[in-house]
């Protein structure tokens, strides 16, 4: 179990983590979303003391990291898949790291087994693939059989099989009762993997519930979130919000934008009195990925009068 209480990061002027409290429980994945740049990677520096908090404080099984006799037992930590010796090869790589933490070999033998290395343990870390590279970091990760694992975007690089590998093995670690977090940007993902979820923004806890708790708190009171696009978005957007609904524009689409708090057949109906042609109008229901867009992106969010 994971617990932080209040736990503060600044650099300088900035706040990177701002007073966030949250406990990740054993026995499930939880996923920790949030767009670049939101605090993902210091909240995870925070729990394994990489870096000291500017204030609160977290611990992983009632202590703080650093005070664990063995913190490689109690806790398996990817965050930087790189920082590896290139000229050792990843058998060599692991072995000292278990003679370090007094770890047998034959433990080597099975981490390389479980990550599917086998046919390149022998060689050197600096040819490996991104992908390669994830792999021998959930490696290390799991050398010590911690009860916890703190794996930070262990999905980058890998191809979809690998993918698929990582979803199947944090959910079965999770199954032995251990505590599994892990963080993405790829909020598809994560609706496929965790059981719970919490999405920090610009250093704080936007939410923190089961995926489906999620969707429905990205929907609002009073209705599902629904996608529009339209050659009129301007026009669009001053009638719904006019109506009471809440707008928000996908910048990578034009014309089109997340609404929510009204029913879909109401913005079709407004549509239709302001004479509006709509090009798509789509319930969203259920998909984690726009309800993460519309609640990360409320900094963008039409207010009305705003878009007139
Ligand atoms: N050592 C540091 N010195 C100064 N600022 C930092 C430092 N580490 C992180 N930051 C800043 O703190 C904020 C949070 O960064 P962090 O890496 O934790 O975010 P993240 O959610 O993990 O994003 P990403 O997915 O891009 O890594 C960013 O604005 C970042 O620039």
């Amino acid at each position: 179990m994971i617990e932080a209480t209040a736990l503060t990061k600044r650099y300088g002027a900035k706040t990177a983590v701002d007073g966030v409290s949250f406990t990740i429980e054993p026995g499930r994945v939880t996923g920790f979303l949030g767009p670049n740049g939101a605090g993902k990677s210091t909240t995870m520096r925070l729990i394994v003391g990489l870096d000291n908090p500017s204030a609160g404080h977290v611990t992983v099984n009632g202590k703080r990291y650093a005070e664990h006799a063995s913190p490689l037992r109690e806790v398996g930590v990817l965050l930087d898949a790189k920082a590896v010796h290139p000229g050792r090869t990843a058998r060599n790589h692991l072995l000292a790291l278990a003679a370090t933490h007094r770890i047998p070999r034959r433990r080597v033998d099975e981490v390389i087994a479980l990550t599917g290395l086998e046919s390149v343990a022998g060689k050197r870390v600096k040819g490996f693939s991104l992908g390669m590279g994830q792999r021998l970091g959930i490696a290390a990760a799991l050398l010590g059989d911690p009860s916890t694992l703190i794996l930070d975007e262990p999905v980058n690089g890998l191809d979809p099989e690998g993918v698929i590998w990582v979803r199947q093995l944090a959910k079965h670690l999770a199954g032995q009762g251990r505590t599994v977090f892990l963080s993405s940007h790829l909020m598809s993902e994560m609706a496929q993997t965790a059981d719970h979820i919490i999405v920090l923004g610009r250093g704080r806890i936007i939410a923190d519930a089961s995926v489906a708790e999620i969707v429905a708190l990205a929907s609002g009171p009073g209705g599902a979130t629904v996608r529009v696009r339209t050659p009129h978005l301007d026009r669009l957007a001053s009638a719904l919000t006019a109506g009471g609904a809440t707008l928000t524009p996908i910048p990578e689409t034009p014309g089109a934008a997340i609404v929510g708090a009204l029913p879909i057949e109401r913005i079709g109906e407004l549509a239709a009195q302001q004479a509006v042609v709509l090009h798509e109008l789509t319930s969203l229901q259920g998909s984690l990925e726009e309800a993460y867009l519309a609640l990360t992106q409320d900094d963008v969010e039409y207010h009305a009068g705003g878009a007139a």
